[in-house]
């Protein structure tokens, strides 16, 4: 086990889980769990603290000032921006493609986690690749050959996300969980911003870090819908690595000061 010591502070490095963190531009991460003591050189360190990733969602952001808030993004301590492409078939919603990330790409400085609510999402791997996106998340609900997809997306030099809608199983990843980077826990129905988070998805949390477990996966675990300042405690505390939050960073009066909360988690 890794540890880490800033600002006062013991980090724990998750076994497995550092070189992907690390390739993910993070420096400390930890286990979640204050509650958690552990045992160095036999010195009880009493409380481990958790930094989740902080993933800010566009689709809430004032489309007419993109760049400003793309830039608002740059200034803060968030880690990824978070980007929704939707088609109006998978989702019922429509929101922008390549072309407008070709255009966020140039801005900001941020990791690009790309999220397609789409169907045949494979189609335009290599689109969303050339207008920058760091990572794809797909849907299991729309990749009938979801390890063949999940493959390309890395054979790509990309990480590769599975997302999963609120009514699937966590069981359901049983096998690929194996070959992700990134399970993409949704907890709206996908489609819109700003709905109230599922609080089911607290079990499914739960279940899909022991799914992790068990099959010697290192996938980080995303939660994406109804992240507030109010709920994210409990969502880190299930075991979440990534807070995707749309409403409360563009909503807020405060963004930065929305995200840096997120972030003190
Ligand atoms: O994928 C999404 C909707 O399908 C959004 O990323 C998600 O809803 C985040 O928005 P908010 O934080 O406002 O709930």
């Amino acid at each position: 086990m890794n540890l880490f010591y800033a600002q006062g502070v013991y980090f724990v490095k998750r076994a497995g889980m550092g070189a992907l963190r690390q390739e993910m531009g993070l420096h400390v991460v930890s286990i979640p769990g204050s509650q958690i003591s552990i045992r160095i050189n036999n010195v009880i360190l009493p409380k481990i603290f958790y930094m989740a990733i902080v993933a800010p969602s566009l689709l809430a952001a004032d489309f007419l000032h993109l760049q400003h808030e793309v830039e608002m993004v740059n200034q803060s301590e968030a880690d990824w921006l978070h980007l929704d492409v939707m088609d109006g078939q998978f989702v019922p919603n429509i929101s922008f493609g390549p072309m407008v990330i070709e255009f966020v790409k140039k801005v900001t400085t941020k990791t690009c986690d790309v999220h397609l609510m789409i169907e045949e999402p494979s189609r335009y791997f290599e689109q969303f690749k050339k207008a920058g996106a760091d990572h794809i998340n797909i849907h299991i609900e729309t990749c009938p050959r979801l390890h063949q997809d999940i493959q390309q997306i890395k054979a790509m030099g990309l990480k590769a996300g599975v997302a999963i809608n609120p009514h699937n199983p966590a069981s359901l990843l049983s096998d690929i969980i194996a070959d992700v980077d990134i399970v993409l826990v949704m907890s709206v129905n996908p489609g819109f911003g700003g709905q109230q988070f599922i609080p089911n998805t607290l079990n499914k949390i739960r279940e899909i870090k022991k799914l992790i477990r068990e099959k010697g996966s290192s996938a980080l675990i995303n939660i994406d819908g109804g992240v507030t300042l109010g709920n994210a405690a409990e969502i880190v505390a299930a075991g979440a690595d990534v807070l995707v939050a749309g409403s409360t960073v563009f909503g807020s009066k405060d963004p930065l000061g929305a995200i840096r909360e997120l972030k003190k988690l």
